[in-house]
């Protein structure tokens, strides 16, 4: 398995985006601790195996956010397992997961499978679109989920997900003080230095997106910023 609770800065490769080979180049050999590949909509097997594949070419981990189960491709150092904790629709929360482990149980190196607990913090984002999330009242509440992760379910990771938009420091403050001894992700709307650091000030992990597409230069940036935190 992957030694996630070293990482401080991951970027999040999308299967669904188009990366050039000099751009994708810079990401893997930025000094970021490693990869997730992973996205909401329009991941199949045959993006994902081209990215991951890509990315093989660079000493940096790499782990697959399982969000398909189209798109289980083998050959990941590790696979995210989401679970979301804040679902509407409760679909969400098992009932992929029990296909999968109809699907691949025979295949799975239980070592390679890390769970997230997921909370979706952005009413706006794709995949709060598609798992009705629920809306998180306050910072007391982002708590009480990220203590429902790390304490009721004894999840090794909480993922405080903005995606999209960048986050009130506050809510990711008392998730930290939810999550605890777990892990703490923290990705959504990180474009620049200043929002890397602020966010690394708090939470283990930051996580950087969309932003490699709109300004590769802003991604990069986010790098040494975390770093010097
Ligand atoms: C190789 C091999 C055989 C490995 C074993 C396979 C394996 C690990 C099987 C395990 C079985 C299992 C338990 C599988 C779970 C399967 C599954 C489909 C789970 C569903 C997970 C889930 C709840 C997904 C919902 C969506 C989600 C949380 C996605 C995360 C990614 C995300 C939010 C990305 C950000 O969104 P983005 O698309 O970037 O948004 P924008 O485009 O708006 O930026
Ligand atoms: O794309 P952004 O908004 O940077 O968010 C990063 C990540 O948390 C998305 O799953
Ligand atoms: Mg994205």
């Amino acid at each position: 398995m992957i030694d996630y609770r070293g990482w401080r800065h991951v970027f999040k490769l999308d299967p669904d985006k188009a990366i050039d080979e000099d751009a994708l180049e810079a990401i893997c050999e930025s000094g970021t601790d490693g990869i997730i590949v992973g996205g909401t909509y329009g991941v199949t097997y045959d993006n994902t195996l081209e990215l991951m594949s890509r990315i093989r070419r660079y000493a940096v981990p790499a782990v697959l956010e399982i969000s398909s189960l189209e798109a289980v491709v083998p050959g990941f150092d590790s696979y995210l397992i989401p679970l979301v904790l804040n679902a509407g629709d409760p679909d969400w929360m098992f009932a992929p997961h029990v296909s999968g482990l109809k699907t691949y149980g025979a295949y799975i190196h239980w070592d390679d499978i890390i769970t997230e607990g997921y909370l979706i913090a952005n009413p706006e984002a794709g995949v709060a679109e598609l798992t009705r999330a629920r809306p998180i009242a306050d910072a007391q509440e982002a708590k009480a989920y990220a203590q429902v992760a790390t304490k009721i379910c004894r999840l090794p990771i909480v993922y405080l997900e903005y995606s999209g938009t960048y986050g009130d420091p506050a809510v990711v403050r008392a998730c930290k003080a939810g999550a605890d001894e777990a892990h703490l992700f923290y990705g959504g709307g990180i474009r620049t230095p200043e929002q890397a650091s602020e966010m690394a000030a708090i939470a283990d992990t930051v996580v950087v997106g969309n932003v490699i597409y709109d300004d590769l230069e802003a991604a990069l940036a986010t790098v040494a910023a975390v770093k010097r935190e």
